[in-house]
């Protein structure tokens, strides 16, 4: 590692990335505005309905003296059950007190009581316990349901005089009365009788309607649903670019990934909260609450929120559907709030049930602030304790909801799988090695541990001396298996390597032997199913080690991983600033390796508007920034053009001294320039390593020599000709107008006597001739015409080989391609074509959205 390279901490790079959210943010200017609008536009809206709907107040009632007790709503009273006792008691009261316009009837049991209720208009029943105890009951539509309004008081209306009016008190002070005369023999009938009802003294009361609290609640919970969901969204998606992973690679810290977003969402939850809270204090309808408690209710529940989304991040794949689900969870817990608040039966201590749900604590604080508006203090400090759900309560549990999300987000994303990335066990915080760095017991692997007894020799050509030691990375008896469609691929299959320092190693085979799945087992983007590998002695498996060993490497993914709003510029500063560049030398830095890649005149483009080539071009300076012990790069120069391709080889070239780099390439003459040893991977395993020379004697054909025939030719002379002179020559290849032959590589003193009787003999036909050396690419065929290769990669790389033999180049085949008869018998048109076309899209779409499905792994 560089010496300019330090150790950075979390929040050093919690600051850079913070930055660089604010640049995301800034370069999308329309989803920001989208984003601070729409609460905005909510709290309007609430406005609205405010103005639309306002409440009903209540004024203050002085103490009002009622009539005096009155039956004349009662006309029949019955009773049960009928003893001696309660028909004296009843004929008591009727005698003195009730009058003899109401009519008393005896029943014998309290269902026949209630029975009678609809047979009898304005009935009031006597249900006696003992002689002493009874109970009025007054049938439905004629005794009022008590509310804490009182209007109009003063006029028969008022239901809360009804009780008064309807008899009950008269009925009861008659029965009193009567049980008291039974009793103590003393009439008590003039006191009882001049009892005065008084309605007390009431402050001024807001009625509250249930549909414009619950319009209220719907719209603070839609004001705050973006902050449940976007932060959700970003995360996800940067997961989803793999950008995770790869900032971990150069050393990101887990915390570092999540607390940039999360910082910057709560800045605007403040800012939005501020401008909320004002809204609704100034204007109404939290006119008489504290403004600053409002403040706080909305800042505490739009954190929470945001750390709500945060841990629901580690159970999606998908950006789309982090957010989409985040947001449903919002709105669905969110209505569940309202309900429990809502519904008047139900207990009011079960509401902190839901407490773990944000949404529902905040709902419940709502109403706990809408009911002390409506008995006219509003939410103020003195207040905090009062009410049917005391405000204090919410805040606490807003803020213990907020430490468990964070907990539990922290503590998924380590355990739960994803596609990349190691993750650890579920009791991991048990082990004290988590919590001490000192605990950890890992030292550098031993020599022992890679010896093999298998001999390689015969695929693995000898190190000079002074490489011995020098085996920077070691990887022994490699497997990974993936599952696909309810089988498993085994990607590499026992594979072992071991790679140098001070050299280039290039890392050879076609699509799908597990390049790539090696590459990314070397990072720890993914663990190995068996074996060991090994980079300075540090196991890749160990997520401890994993960490030391990330200081030192420099990866290229197959992917190109960046921030596409940024530019080439802002891109490398921050992927400098995490690898922890030297403030001082960084841009120091970026400049050199701008230079060296020849990528001055695009620093200042976003990286969104680069060319494929010129991307593939900033993976390999995010690589080599900072000047990496270990170089891991996958395809480094896919899709670049040759000049292009030679300025990378120049930059690597320079590098290579001290350092170890490791690419995989397609590019046969590639590997042959740029490195000095080359892997041969085949199905996973181990065909072959070591330098060109070493290939190309061990299975090079040795030379070829190609050959013009004229179709009259005699092919058997021309070939007994050539075994005359070199007996072990054979015949590779025969076409038409071509012939190939190899020549072994021992007879080249032998090969002028060939030429001289082919140049002096006209009558064999032979037009031209030319020979050549086996290059790394026949080398590349002849370890794969032993192995079965799958059918798809067979096709791409026979694809100058016709079905019958025939030699053509991909020219030829293109040109086949563009004259291919328009009028093929397979194909269709007009409206069968329309129809198969729509079944097609039709059937992709619903593919799509199958896999969509699938990739919402715990939901
Ligand atoms: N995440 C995965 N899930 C399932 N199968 C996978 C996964 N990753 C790789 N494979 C399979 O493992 C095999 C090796 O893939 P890998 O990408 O390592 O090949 P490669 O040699 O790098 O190919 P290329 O040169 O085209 O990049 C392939 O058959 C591939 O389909």
């Amino acid at each position: 590692m560089s010496a300019d390279i330090k150790d950075v901490g979390v929040w050093a790079q919690t600051r850079t990335l913070l930055y660089k959210n604010y640049l995301v943010k800034c370069r999308t200017k329309k989803d920001t505005l989208q984003e601070i609008l729409y609460p905005v536009i909510w709290s309007l809206i609430w406005l609205l309905l405010v103005l639309v709907m306002p409440n009903k107040h209540h004024e203050t009632t002085p103490n009002h003296i009622l009539n005096e007790l009155d039956v004349s709503h009662v006309f029949t009273v019955g009773y049960t059950p009928a003893t001696n006792v309660t028909e004296n008691i009843m004929m008591l009261a009727s005698h003195h007190c009730i009058g003899s316009d109401v009519d008393i009837i005896h029943f014998r049991n309290e269902d026949e009581l209630k029975a009678a209720s609809a047979s009898y208009s304005h009935f009031v029943g006597v249900k006696f316990e003992n002689s002493m105890s009874y109970k009025l009951m007054f049938f439905p539509l004629f005794f009022p349901k008590p509310t804490p309004y009182i209007q109009d008081c003063y006029s028969s209306k008022c239901d809360s005089v009804q009780y008064h009016d309807s008899g009950f008190t008269r009925i009861q002070a008659c029965i009193d009365s009567a049980i008291i005369k039974m009793k103590t023999n003393h009439s008590a009938w003039e006191e009882l009788m001049t009892t005065k009802s008084m309605i007390m003294e009431k402050q001024p009361v807001v009625e509250v309607d249930g549909f414009y609290h619950a319009l209220m609640s719907i719209c603070l919970v839609m004001a705050f649903s973006p902050f449940g969901c976007s932060p959700a969204a970003y995360i996800v998606a940067e997961k989803e670019k793999k950008l995770k992973e790869f900032m971990k690679i150069l050393g990101l810290h887990d915390t570092a990934f999540w607390l940039p977003w999360v910082l910057l969402y709560i800045l605007l939850i403040l800012l939005i909260s501020l401008l909320m809270a004002f809204i609704t204090t100034v204007f109404t309808p939290f006119k008489h609450s504290s403004w600053f408690l409002i403040f706080l209710l909305y800042a505490l529940y739009g954190i929470s929120l945001i750390l709500f989304a945060l841990m629901l991040t580690p159970l999606f794949k998908k950006a789309k559907q982090a957010g989409a689900i985040a947001f449903l969870a919002t709105m669905v817990l969110g209505a569940l709030g309202i309900f429990i608040v809502m519904k008047g039966d139900f207990p009011k201590s079960f509401v902190w049930f839901f407490s773990p749900f944000c949404q529902c604590t905040f709902m419940i604080g709502i109403a706990q602030v809408m009911f002390l508006e409506a008995h006219g203090k509003g939410a103020q400090l003195f207040n905090l304790k009062d009410g049917p759900y005391p405000l204090i309560i919410t805040f606490i549990f807003l803020v213990v909801d907020s430490v468990m999300y964070l907990l539990l987000a922290s503590y998924l994303d380590q355990i739960l799988p994803s596609e990349y990335g190691l993750k650890r066990k579920p009791l991991f915080f048990l082990k004290p090695s988590y919590w001490s760095k000192k605990r950890r017991n890992y030292g550098v692997l031993s020599e022992s541990f890679f010896s093999t007894n298998t001999d390689l020799s015969d695929i693995v050509e000898p190190v000079a001396l002074g490489l011995h030691g020098k085996e920077a990375i070691r990887i022994k008896n490699i497997h990974k298996s993936f599952k696909k469609e309810n089988r498993q691929v085994e990607a590499l299959q026992g594979l072992t390597l071991d790679i140098y320092e001070g050299q280039i190693t290039a890392l050879l085979g076609h699509s799908g032997t597990g390049k790539t799945t090696l590459m990314n087992i070397l990072c720890g983007l993914c663990p190995p199913s068996e074996g060991i590998a090994s980079i300075y002695g540090h196991r890749v498996t160990d997520m401890d080690e994993i960490l030391d060993i990330r200081k030192v490497i420099g990866v290229c993914q197959q992917c190109d991983i960046h921030f596409d709003v940024l530019t080439v510029e802002e891109n490398l500063s921050i992927f400098a600033s995490l690898k922890g560049i030297n403030e001082t030398v960084k841009e120091q830095e970026i400049n050199k390796v701008l230079h060296d890649l020849e990528m001055d005149a695009v620093k200042h483009n976003q990286v969104k508007r680069l060319s494929a080539g010129q991307r593939r071009k900033l993976a390999v300076a995010i690589a080599i920034l900072g000047d990496p012990k270990v170089l891991l790069l996958d395809e480094p120069t896919a899709g670049m053009d040759s000049c292009s391709r030679y300025t990378v080889w120049n930059v690597l070239k320079k590098r290579k001294a001290n350092s170890v780099i490791v690419f995989s390439s397609h590019c046969m003459e590639e590997a042959d320039i740029l490195a000095d040893r080359k892997a041969v991977i085949s199905q996973g395993t181990l065909k072959c390593v070591g330098s060109s020379l070493f290939l190309k004697s061990k299975w090079g054909v040795g030379y070829r020599l190609s050959m013009d025939i004229k179709p009259s030719s005699n092919v058997d002379a021309i070939s007994s000709l050539i075994s005359q002179h070199i007996p072990r020559a054979t015949l590779m290849l025969q076409t038409e107008s071509c012939l190939i032959y190899a020549l072994p590589l021992k007879d080249v003193d032998i090969f002028p006597g060939l030429f001289s009787a082919l140049d002096n003999d006209c009558s064999l036909g032979v037009v031209t001739y030319g020979v050549s050396i086996t290059t790394l690419e026949d080398v590349f065929f002849k370890l794969e015409s032993d192995t079965d290769i799958d059918q798809t990669d067979h096709s791409i790389f026979s694809q100058r080989i016709e079905d019958d033999g025939k030699w053509k180049s991909t020219e030829e085949i293109d040109q086949g391609l563009l004259t291919m008869p328009e009028s093929h018998p397979c194909t269709i048109s007009g409206k069968a074509l329309w129809r198969q076309q729509a079944a097609t899209i039709a059937k992709l779409h619903f593919r799509n959205l199958r896999r969509e499905t699938k990739s919402v792994r715990y939901v």
